[in-house]
């Protein structure tokens, strides 16, 4: 298995091209099955998640068509047709892997009228029950079944729009349903619908292929079904979690760097603290530049919340900054019950970090010493990266296939700056 490897202290100068949002891409990947015409994605990112993606799809005859980037400042190009869908079955063991795969369900029925996926289970970061997926596409008239650990749902004669209200913000809830409303008889109004970047880029995309939505970014949306969707073409928006981690990089390990292909629109809730951390952070036009001079950081609290508030994708990595910051910081997990496997890794690397209920109380260290280190999920090991550039000596971050799923070529991107930091294959 791969490791990174870092030796801590190197500051970050140069620029970071920031790739198309994983999370944006693979519900915008699903989107295809519901049209026979090709659906073409641009800026998506070469991770190990949307390459899992597109075997999905080929498993229902997708044709899959992937044409790599030539450069890292350019994302790569899917072209997606399901002329005919076959088969409407997401086995466990892809559906476990990646959580994502699951987005399949809405789209499928809405197709072929039933479909037949693996419920997930629980991971890392906790239970995450898919309650409200199933109860959305009820309401549209979906029929569903458990057994045997999978979701049997069928709508033969398609969905129908309805009121779904959604008791508790959810991203995947939001974007199935949206997708099983463009092909509805009548209206859907989704009540209490994600406000998330991905969704504003899946629905801008529906749109493109024909699909009536309006209220996209607000926690009302209307969705006006029609008969067909059709082929179109549309990029990828820029990855906001990577954004954030970089930007967190340059403060954690001081520099000047600026994130290109980005938007300072997508990160504000962590744009607006980095000032308060001791970071400069402005907007070039093409992206954002990130300047942290001189003295330590300075400890900020802050409580996850869904878009517009501060991402839960973000938490270990600002907790990592937290961990190097003067005085003391209080931490709070608000969308998911175990989100915190990274803190006895940053505890290994001298950090001082208690947890009590859903709450990190992090007091900053003057440095932290590097160790080996395993994370359990994707954006737990990015913030051992992190921690990893502050940290004195040599740090190893085990199990890199997390990062694989969510960072494009981490490690060639933050050497580019100046971190000395490199990948070894076992
Ligand atoms: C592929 C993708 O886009 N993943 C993102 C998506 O995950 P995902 O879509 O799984 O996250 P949700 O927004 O659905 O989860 C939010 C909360 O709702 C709960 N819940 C969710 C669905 C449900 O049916 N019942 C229920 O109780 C979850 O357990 C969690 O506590 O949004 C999360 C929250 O921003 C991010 O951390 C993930 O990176
Ligand atoms: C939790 C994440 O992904 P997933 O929802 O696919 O597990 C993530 O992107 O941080």
């Amino acid at each position: 298995m791969d490791k990174i490897v870092i030796q801590g202290g190197a500051r970050l100068h140069g620029a970071i091209p920031i790739s198309g949002a994983k999370n944006a891409a693979l519900p915008l990947m699903v989107a295809c099955l519901l049209t026979d015409e090709t659906l073409v994605l641009k800026n998506v990112p070469n991770l190990a998640d949307v390459r899992f993606m597109g075997e999905l799809l080929k498993s229902f005859g997708v044709d899959v068509e992937w044409t790599p980037a030539r450069s890292l400042a350019e994302g790569g190009t899917y072209r997606l047709q399901a002329r005919h869908v076959r088969g409407s079955t997401a086995e466990y063991d892809i559906v476990r892997k990646m959580r994502a795969s699951f987005f399949v369900l809405g789209a499928l029925v809405a197709r072929v009228g039933l479909a037949k996926v693996s419920l997930p289970g629980g991971c890392a970061i906790g239970a995450r029950p898919v309650d409200l997926h199933l109860k959305g596409l009820q309401a549209l008239g979906a029929s569903i079944d458990i057994a045997q650990g999978y979701v049997f749902a069928d709508a033969p004669a398609g969905f129908v729009g309805g009121e779904v209200v959604f008791p508790i913000v959810s991203v995947g809830a939001t974007e199935n349903v949206l997708m099983a409303a463009t092909l509805a008889k009548g209206t859907t109004v989704l009540v209490n619908a994600a406000r998330e970047p991905e969704i504003v880029d899946l629905g801008n995309c529906l749109i493109a292929m024909g699909a009536k939505i309006t209220g996209l970014g607000t926690s009302r949306i209307t969705v006006e079904g029609v008969e067909r969707l059709h082929g179109a073409t549309h990029s990828v928006l820029p990855d906001r979690i990577e954004t954030g981690t970089y930007a967190m990089a340059v403060a954690i390990a001081g520099g000047e760097v600026e994130l290109t292909n980005t938007s300072p629109d997508l990160i504000s809730s962590l744009l607006d603290l980095l000032p308060l951390v001791g970071a400069e952070v402005s907007s070039t036009g093409s992206g954002i530049k990130v300047v942290r001079n001189g003295s330590r950081p300075k400890s900020v609290s802050v409580d996850t919340a869904p878009f517009p508030g501060f991402p839960t994708d973000l938490q270990a990595q600002f907790m990592a900054l937290m961990a190097t910051a003067e005085g003391t910081s209080r931490i709070r997990e608000t969308i998911f019950e175990n989100r915190f496997m990274h803190v006895p890794e940053l505890v290994r690397l001298g950090a001082d970090i208690k947890v009590e209920g859903d709450t990190a109380i992090v007091t900053g260290v003057a440095s932290l010493t590097g160790a080996p280190v395993m994370a359990t999920d994707l954006r737990a090991s990015s913030s051992l990266v992190l921690a990893g550039l502050a940290a004195k000596g040599t740090t190893i971050v085990n199990r890199v296939y997390h990062l694989d799923r969510g960072f494009e070529r981490l490690e060639e991107k933050l050497s580019a700056v100046g971190a000395h930091i490199e990948r070894q294959k076992e």
